[in-house]
């Protein structure tokens, strides 16, 4: 049996829309194991107990670049990423199949191109690059290409996750970002997203809070987070360094100096009409692992 541990991910982190991401210490374990015939799956609600599941089909379309095929498949999984949160459970998805048709079926490929392959099914790399990589990475995709710069992350950076209780779909999120942008807000971006690299690898909480801004997406989406300026509030009132919407949302991340912020924001949150899980987690470092069992 191939064993497949995919962490969450937080992808944009402000100004970095589609290409910074940051893999975190939250997991997602599939196993795979050929079968004589069909399709078992266990471990996911039943909406995705089909042909249709994520992994399964990332499993054939890897295994279909390979020129592999596989008649019967096992896929039981255990999984910890909450699911439309915003925090990478389809990226999760899609390389746990990548990787798990690469180990099952001896496909022998590289990172690399098991990257590219995971990035052609997400159809952006920002949060399928940590979720390969581990830690912070900025990635681009240039015609059928695809490239992941890893930045190095301050060890003084850990986070603190507030998942509410309701879902937003990445792709009705991206429904609501406009077609184009003026030049200033282009350049408003680029510039805070070169700065804040630099921040997180230095450690820099000043630096990283001013350059954490970002005026491409987080307005528009915004609207689809109940509660987002009562939370927004709390964390600013509760001094965290950094806030940001996770990826699509609706999780609200922040960036903390002190582990001691997600006791206090628990007491604050704790009266919002929402219910929020407040979740500290630290960086993952080094991405996907394979095991066999
Ligand atoms: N355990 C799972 N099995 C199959 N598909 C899943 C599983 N978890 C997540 N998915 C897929 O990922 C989708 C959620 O992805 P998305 O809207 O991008 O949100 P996010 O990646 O932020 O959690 C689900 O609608 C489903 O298609
Ligand atoms: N850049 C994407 C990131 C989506 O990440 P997810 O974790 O919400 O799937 C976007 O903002 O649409």
């Amino acid at each position: 049996m191939v064993r497949v541990t995919v962490p969450a991910t937080t992808a944009n982190i402000g100004p970095g829309f589609d290409t910074l991401g940051l893999a975190l210490n939250m997991y997602n374990v599939y196993n795979f194991e050929e079968t004589e015939l069909g399709l078992i799956i266990e471990g996911c609600p039943d909406e995705y107990n089909n042909e249709d599941n994520l992994i399964y089909k990332s499993f054939v379309i890897a295994a279909k670049e390979m020129g592999k095929e596989v008649k019967g498949l096992k896929i039981s999984m255990n999984t910890e990423i909450p699911v439309s949160r915003g925090l990478g459970s389809s990226s999760a998805c899609i390389v746990g199949g990548v990787y798990g048709a690469n180990e099952l079926l001896h496909g022998g490929l590289s990172k690399d191109e098991l990257f590219r392959i995971a990035v052609k099914i997400e159809g952006h790399p920002d949060n399928i690059a940590p979720a390969v990589y581990g830690g912070l990475t900025a990635s681009i995709v240039e015609d059928d290409k695809t490239y992941c710069m890893k930045y190095n992350l301050s060890e003084k950076l850990k986070f603190c996750a507030l998942i509410p209780d309701f879902e937003t779909s990445t792709c009705e999120a991206r429904k609501l970002l406009p077609q184009d942008v003026t030049f200033k807000d282009a350049v408003f971006n680029i510039s805070r997203t070169a700065v804040l690299l630099k921040a997180m690898e230095e450690g820099n909480f000043e630096v990283i809070s001013v350059s954490l801004k970002d005026k491409l997406h987080q307005k528009y989406r915004k609207t689809l987070i109940h509660q987002y300026d009562e939370v927004k509030k709390i964390c600013i009132e509760n001094k965290s360094d950094a806030f940001f919407i996770s990826g699509s949302g609706p999780t609200l991340m922040n960036i903390i100096q002190n582990p001691e912020f997600t006791n206090r924001i628990k007491v604050s949150i704790m009266n919002l009409e929402h219910n929020w899980i407040v979740k500290y987690l630290e960086a993952d470092k080094y991405g996907v692992t394979v095991e066999q069992i």
